[in-house]
């Protein structure tokens, strides 16, 4: 097969889709864990993803490929089974329709994450509604790609894994069972699932680490907010 290098950071949501995609397609890879402040790990960072110098970077035979959709799309082409998008050219697009949707609404995430004041207000509304189409497009699946776990279902893996702690590190519930319970089902399908459980860090690990990230970005973000 050659040789496959992921290089990641813990506990990266990105680098975790890439994690469990190997898994759930039964890939061997070295997990190359590093540190950003590590100049060695910045220095093969630099070398691998010049652009962004972001994770995850796969690796193969030497050669990187960034950005962890592409990276799912590079691995379900070059292992195809077992599929994490339809068989059906208008069904795949369909799923990278929601893949693009999940993509780019995770900034109101990422503001419920960080932001305060009004603007936290506002984020919180949008995650509603985010996750309010969500609930609807799963319907009574298992996962949103089926009886199989699919590429969305890792691209929103993250939620799985991390809303739950963010939720608790802000103070304020969204996902509730009441409003959402499909999203509460498939919560605990995916958490489950073999090849995503042995793979998925605790609460009590992750807390931690993102409320000092918590304290760290609201204070930058009201500082920049007093700027303008
Ligand atoms: N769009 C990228 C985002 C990757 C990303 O933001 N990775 C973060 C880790 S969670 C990173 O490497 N950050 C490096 C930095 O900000 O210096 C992807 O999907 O792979």
């Amino acid at each position: 097969m050659g040789e496959l290098k992921l290089l990641g950071v813990w506990p990266s949501s990105f680098v975790y889709r890439i994690i469990w995609a190997l898994e759930l397609k039964g890939i061997k890879y070295e997990h190359v864990q590093g540190e950003f402040h590590n100049p060695d790990f910045s220095d093969l960072l630099l070398k691998y993803n010049p652009v962004y110098k972001k994770v995850p970077v796969l690796v193969v035979d030497g050669k990187p490929i960034a950005e962890s959709t592409v990276i799912l799309e590079y691995i379900e082409e070059r292992w195809p089974q077992p599929p994490m998008l339809p068989q059906d050219p208008y069904e795949r697009a369909v799923a990278r329709f929601w893949v693009s949707f999940a993509e780019e609404k995770s900034t109101s995430f990422m503001s419920f994450f960080v932001a305060v004041g009004e603007d936290f207000q506002k984020a919180t509304k949008e995650v509603r509604e985010v996750l309010k189409v969500l609930e609807e497009t799963i319907g009574d699946k298992k996962y949103f790609g089926g009886e199989e776990i699919g590429i969305l279902d890792i691209t929103l893996g993250w939620i799985p894994l991390f809303f739950g702690v963010i939720e608790d590190i802000v103070g304020v519930k969204v996902l509730v069972v009441d409003d959402f319970p499909r999203l509460f089902t498939w919560i605990r399908n995916f958490s489950e699932h073999p090849s995503i459980r042995t793979n998925f860090p605790s609460h009590h690990e992750l807390f931690g680490y993102y409320k000092q990230k918590r304290d760290y970005y609201s204070t930058q973000y009201s500082m920049n907010a007093g700027m303008n």
